[in-house]
């Protein structure tokens, strides 16, 4: 079978990765590429690693040039999809890998947004699952998918399994993640310029103040749960990909240190990409660069009455691009792990 594929942002970081992936997947055709200010540029010229896709020319983001394609894909700044969306097809599969379609409470997309508010979608993490329509239920012969927030999902992939199992509280939740500056896009940054970034850790968005805190509490509470709530600290470090997120949580009385690692690898047992590693082994980001794997490690600290979970993706793969296609996947009812590795890029 083969699906004509339009890419919406592919000047860029997510939209490279899109592409890379697209490019080696048997049933999609990439057969156009869009861009804002670089449009009528050759493709190569922004990605130059995308040899097999040289042919390509990036052309203005517009409903008439995205339409009569079977999927499109967009990976455009936030607040930029809503406005193409309303306008394609309701035949075309739309999967956005911005946050205009990720939450589901409009109060939310005001307090940490802001501007129009388009709606939510089927979220684009299938191993999600839950009762109340997330998850790869809702992806199934899904049109509109949005694509989750690489922090955003890192961190409900790592406390949902607690959640659902009813072996941690879901308040009193923390979460510090190692981040790297490809997180925020290829747009020029003061604080990403190299000379910022290399041999230094910096914490941003400190305080309750990340705009991924909702996505997260929404998935926690779709998880099994009336309440969530989490305390959030991303910080760049100088890797150019990479998620490395240390989650914690109180575990409820009662619970043993057994019943607590059998419900991640309850929830994730059968997951192609999603794998829990044996007791006393943590992941690394090295391990799944380029990959479309989320690894997590976890301990009971007996001491403090908490579970330590770590979870290394990397964000342009499993934060982004491969979420959107493994989604994509399901929603066309091909095999979710069609055109996604679980192997990674070492070293
Ligand atoms: N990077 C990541 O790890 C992740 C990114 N995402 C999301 O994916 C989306 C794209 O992110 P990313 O690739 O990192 O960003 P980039 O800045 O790298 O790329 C942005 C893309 O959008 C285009 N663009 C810029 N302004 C406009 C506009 N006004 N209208 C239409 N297109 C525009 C750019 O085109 P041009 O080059 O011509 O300006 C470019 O192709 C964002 O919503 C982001 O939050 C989600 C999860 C993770
Ligand atoms: C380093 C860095 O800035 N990372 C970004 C990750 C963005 C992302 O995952 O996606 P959305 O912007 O689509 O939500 C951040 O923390 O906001």
């Amino acid at each position: 079978m083969s699906f004509s594929v339009a890419v919406a942002g592919a000047s860029g970081y997510a939209g490279g990765e899109l592409l890379r992936l697209l490019a080696d997947h048997p049933d999609f055709d990439v057969r156009t590429v869009t861009a804002h200010a670089n449009a009528g540029q050759p493709l190569v010229d922004h990605q130059p690693h995308l040899r097999s896709l040289r042919h390509l020319v990036l052309e203005a983001t517009t409903p008439e040039v995205l339409a009569g394609h079977d999927v499109v894909f967009l990976a455009l700044p936030h607040g930029k999809s809503g406005e193409v969306t309303a306008s394609l097809p309701p035949e075309t599969l739309v999967v956005d890998c911005g946050a205009d379609h990720r939450l589901v409470d409009e109060a939310d997309w005001d307090a940490f947004y802001g501007g129009d508010y388009f709606g939510a979608w089927a979220y684009g993490v299938p191993e999600l699952q839950t009762s109340t329509g997330r998850g790869r239920d809702a992806l199934v012969g899904a049109k509109r998918i949005a694509a989750p927030g690489c922090n955003a999902s890192t961190v409900a992939l790592s406390l949902a399994p607690g959640i659902a199992a009813g072996v941690i509280e879901p308040l009193d939740l923390v979460s510090v993640l190692a981040v790297g500056p490809s997180g925020a896009g290829k747009s020029l940054k003061v604080n990403l310029l190299a000379s910022e970034v290399l041999g230094t850790a910096n914490p941003y968005a400190v305080g309750g103040t990340h705009r991924h805190i909702p996505e997260i509490t929404q998935s926690l509470r779709a998880a099994g749960t009336d309440r969530a709530s989490i305390s959030f600290t991303p910080v760049i470090v100088p890797m150019s990909r990479g998620i490395l997120a240390t989650s914690t949580a109180r575990i409820v009385q009662g619970a043993t240190a057994a019943a607590v690692r059998e419900a991640w690898e309850t929830a994730y047992a059968d997951e192609p990409f999603v794998q829990v590693l044996p007791e006393g082994s943590f992941p690394r980001t090295a391990d799944v660069l380029g990959a479309n794997t989320a690894l997590i490690g976890l301990a009971v600290d007996e001491t403090v009455g908490r579970v330590v979970v770590v979870t290394a993706v990397d964000n342009l793969v499993k934060g982004t691009a491969g979420a959107a296609i493994q989604s994509a996947n399901i929603a066309l009812g091909l095999p979710e792990t069609t055109g996604l590795s679980v192997n990674g890029v070492a070293p």
